[in-house]
């Protein structure tokens, strides 16, 4: 499989060089040049084979030869392993034909831990075997970095920084961040916004000196491999509602724009999806965008949903490179234009492809509130602030009840005690294995939003750049 640029002006790369790469030297997103599919038989076997096995059918294609099929089973498995859950991302009914997929499982309890664990194995294995180190850059709303942090702590490769909104954060999402005492992992908390933070990294990327001079490496979505791993989930989750031989549709919480474009790519793979749900909290620059075909950034506002407090959606570049017949200059040109005027208008054409397969909508305080608190009581179920606005806008949806509507989980309650006692009543307990989170101590940087400031931080924190040999 190789892999090209959504600007068209990078090297086609192969799976591990992509991997390794991030963001593309032209500033764009890689994708595979073709999608690969599963035939209807392939996706019927799936049904009642272990998480692993599903990510061993679905992952594949898009890695080739260049991962011997033995180690990604090796890695797969021990991905895996240690989520609580022995389905890895249950289903659980909450309503009619309404069900959550339970995401938050893994050890810092929220969906980016299921792609996590699999890409530090697999940059870990391939910086090896290549005898070089890396240094990854994040930014994060705050569950990125704190899955970052866990699944990349003490590797000999790597060093990770990540970039978190100072204050911006909630108080347990930021001590997964900032109680972890591994030498090779600093928390910065940027004065800024999560825009900021992810502007910042992106400028990194693109001074191509300093991104070789440290070996930067993204964890972000911007990385494709964190985009792979996140699409087997909507294949474990419809296979278990009845596919290939039923529809299933999906309401995805969104923020940056990577896990439900990972739902579009098992799509194209050939999972039988009837909706894509875009469901954003007031910080609703998709769902405006779906409904006028402008693509506007206004400010941010602070939500209980905090992870989803973001204007500028990354991955949505990778659906306007499709909605576009994959022509990388249209693309070059939408974006020159977000970056002069923070807007742009998307040709009719496009704009219909993208409503033939999305829906999108917001949900205010209120209504995430009101869901939470109406869910609990009705249903036993506590739900976070971010799957609630994937709840809400499920509900306020004209969906068909005969299609089965899972809404991705992407997070534990107890990340947002807060947010969730005043909407339910309810405190939710963190898991015994991080009941002491609140006593331990802390460790982070305060910076200013300043790229020449962040440059000298990451590079004094940077084995890679010190020329270390691996
Ligand atoms: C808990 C939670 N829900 C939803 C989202 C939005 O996901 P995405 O950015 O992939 O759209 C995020 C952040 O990414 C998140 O952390
Ligand atoms: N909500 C995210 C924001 C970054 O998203 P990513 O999927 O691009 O890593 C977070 O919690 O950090």
């Amino acid at each position: 499989m190789r892999y090209i640029s959504t600007r068209g002006e990078a090297p086609v790369l192969g799976f591990c060089d992509a991997l390794l790469a991030g963001l593309a030297r032209d500033g764009g997103l890689y994708v595979p040049e073709t999608w690969p599919t599963l035939s209807h038989a392939a996706i019927a076997r799936l049904a009642g084979k272990p998480y692993w096995q599903v990510a061993e059918t679905v992952i594949s294609p898009f890695i080739g030869e260049e991962i011997g099929a033995d180690d990604l089973r090796h890695m797969l498995q021990q991905a895996y392993a240690g989520f609580t859950h022995p389905a890895v991302t249950p289903l659980v009914q909450i309503g009619d034909s309404l069900f959550v997929q339970e995401l938050f499982h893994g050890p810092t309890l929220a969906f980016k831990d299921v792609a996590m664990q699999l890409l530090a194995r697999l940059m870990d294995h391939v910086l090896k075997a290549r005898g070089r180190r890396a240094t990854i850059v994040g930014a994060t709303s705050g569950d990125t970095g704190s899955a970052a942090i866990e699944a990349f702590r003490g590797l000999e490769q790597v060093d990770v920084i990540i970039l978190y909104p100072h204050g911006r954060v909630s108080e347990v999402q930021r001590r997964q961040m900032t109680t972890v005492a591994a030498p090779n992992v600093q928390a910065v908390a940027l004065e800024g916004n999560f825009d900021d933070c992810q502007a910042q990294l992106k400028a990194m990327f693109n001074h191509l000196a300093f991104r070789d001079e440290i070996g930067l490496s993204g964890v972000n979505s911007i990385n494709w491999a964190r985009i792979v791993a996140q699409i087997v989930y909507y294949f474990t989750a419809a296979v278990a509602l009845g596919a290939p031989h039923r529809p299933v549709s999906f309401s995805v919480p969104t923020g940056n724009f990577g896990d439900i474009f990972a739902g579009y790519v098992a799509k194209r793979m050939g999972l039988p999806i009837d909706r894509l749900v875009i469901a954003t909290n007031v910080n609703d620059i998709l769902a405006r965008t779906v409904a006028t075909g402008v693509y506007e950034a206004r400010g941010v506002v602070a939500t209980s949903a905090p992870s989803m407090d973001i204007q500028v959606s990354s991955n949505f570049e990778r659906l306007l490179f499709d909605a576009h017949d994959r022509n990388a200059a249209s693309v070059r040109g939408l974006m020159a234009g977000l970056a002069q005027s923070g807007a742009f208008e998307i040709e009719p054409s496009a704009i219909e492809r993208i409503r033939a397969e999305f829906d999108a909508d917001r949900a205010d305080e209120r209504e995430v509130a009101a869901t939470i608190g109406r869910f609990w009581r009705e249903a036993g179920y506590l739900l976070d602030p971010h799957t609630a606005v994937g709840v809400a806008v499920a509900e306020k949806s004209d969906r068909d009840r005969h299609v089965p509507m899972v809404v991705l989980g992407t997070a534990h309650p107890a990340k947002f005690p807060a947010a969730v006692k005043a909407a339910s009543g309810i405190e939710p307990a963190l898991p015994p294995f991080m009941a002491d989170l609140l006593e331990r101590p802390e460790r982070f940087t305060v910076l200013p939003n300043d790229l020449i400031v962040l440059e000298e931080f990451v590079r004094r924190h940077s084995r890679a750049a010190k020329g270390a040999a691996a």
